[in-house]
């Protein structure tokens, strides 16, 4: 019997629209996801730690792992250099579980190059008013990066055609509700494609 393989969802969105909180409250709901820890050369906030918020890595190993070839995708983004490990997302989805992914706009490109079949979210501010008061109010920036983040926000906002779904991140909630149906609707499509794939090949073996 074929093993079906794992689904991979990519969440994007500019920094300070809510990635992190919506993703920890999809995750306290849905315990089948599992998400894929990023390796990062920015420093460790206060409260984050090793293993679970990121791998923390120096510039010097983070490239060694560009040149082994053990990210899936890697961008430099504002000063730091964050990236997926390549290895954990490709046997977990082998493995037939979903991944998540929780990615600035330059990564989830490439990840679409290789990975066309992800499913791609955009989570969107319901204003650049409210980004900017989130990213600000969060209080883990200077004033220069968070600057920096929001300059990078609008071109982020303007990639947003390439993904498959956006989400307004009003209210947590109902954010989380909407990333859930979007993940039952994938799980019921690819069942769908699945059971006809089925048909053709019984059809064809007899
Ligand atoms: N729906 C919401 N309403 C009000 N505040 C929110 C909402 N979602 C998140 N926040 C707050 O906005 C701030 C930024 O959220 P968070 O850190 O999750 O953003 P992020 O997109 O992961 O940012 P980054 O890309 O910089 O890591 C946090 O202080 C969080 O509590
Ligand atoms: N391309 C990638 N982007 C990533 C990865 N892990 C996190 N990120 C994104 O970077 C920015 C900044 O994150 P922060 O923790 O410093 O606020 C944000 O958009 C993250 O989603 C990754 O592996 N690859």
């Amino acid at each position: 019997m074929i093993k079906e393989k794992g689904i991979l969802f990519i969440l994007s969105g500019p920094s300070g629209v809510g990635k992190g909180t919506v993703r920890k409250a999809l995750f306290d709901r849905d315990t089948e996801l599992k998400y894929s820890i990023s390796m990062t050369t920015r420093g460790k906030r206060e409260g984050e730690v090793e293993g679970i918020d990121y791998f923390y890595k120096s510039r010097d190993e983070f490239e060694e792992l560009i040149n082994g070839n053990r990210l899936l995708e890697y961008a430099e983004y504002v000063g730091n250099y964050y990236g997926t490990p390549r290895d954990y997302v490709e046997e977990t989805l082998e493995s037939g579980k979903d991944v998540f992914l929780e990615i600035e706009v330059q990564g989830a490109l490439q990840v679409k190059e290789n990975f066309p079949q992800g499913v791609f979210i955009f989570l969107f501010p319901p204003s650049l008013e409210e980004l900017a008061n989130r990213i600000i109010n969060r209080g883990t920036e200077t004033e220069d990066i968070v600057k920096n983040r929001l300059t990078e926000a609008k071109k982020e906002i303007e990639m947003m055609d390439a993904y498959d779904y956006v989400v307004v991140n009003d209210q947590i909630e109902t954010a989380v509700d909407k990333i859930q149906a979007i993940v039952k609707s994938e799980h019921c499509k690819r069942n769908r494609v699945a059971k006809q794939y089925k048909k053709v090949l019984e059809a064809e073996l007899g």
